[in-house]
């Protein structure tokens, strides 16, 4: 992945401490060579930044934007209320309810403002989706994904030598 081309990918989450999650969002973009960007962004403290930057996504060539967030969760879904693009809310696992504070403020959007939501704290799978989502118009990305795919079923099936009958 070229370190200057343009970002299709925007990572957003509430705060830095939601880092250790979607850096597993990152790290699948780049395993793919999706270029994307990160940034904090929090409709709670920067509510006129998230508002920006949500309104110009589009604008500034990305496809898909990966927003995490936690316990009350309000970034996923008010970036989605202020893009075309599609949304793909990150759950983190908060302190005091595992999580499912986050998942549930995400998770339950009202119909027309769709949010695409991943497991508690699975950032990889965010980024996976992402990916995905951009192969339905690239054939090479999808190629990769067909062997990532091929990849992952010979590690399942590898599986079974370790058990013991
Ligand atoms: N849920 C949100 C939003 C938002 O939804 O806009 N902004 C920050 N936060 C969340 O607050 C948690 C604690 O943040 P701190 O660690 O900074 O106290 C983080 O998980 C963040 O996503």
């Amino acid at each position: 992945m070229k370190k200057s081309a343009k970002p299709l990918v925007g990572i957003i989450m509430g705060s830095d401490s939601d880092w250790p999650t979607l850096k597993a969002a990152a790290e699948a973009c780049a395993e793919f060579g999706v270029p994307h960007e990160v940034r904090v962004v929090s409709a709670h403290r920067t509510p006129m930044d998230m508002a920006r930057y949500a309104s110009n996504a589009q604008k500034r060539g990305l496809k898909v934007i990966i927003a995490g967030a936690g316990g009350a969760a309000h970034l996923p879904g008010m970036v989605a209320s202020l893009t075309p693009l599609p949304v793909i809310g990150v759950p983190i696992e908060s302190k005091a309810l595992k999580g499912m504070d986050s998942l549930l403020s995400i998770v339950q959007m009202p119909a027309g403002v769709p949010v695409a939501t991943v497991a508690i704290g699975n950032g990889r799978n965010a980024g996976l989706l992402a990916v995905k989502i951009l192969a339905t118009s690239d054939s090479k990305l999808q190629e990769k994904i067909v062997s990532f795919k091929k990849r992952m079923a010979e590690e399942s099936r590898a599986k079974n030598k370790n058990l013991v009958s």
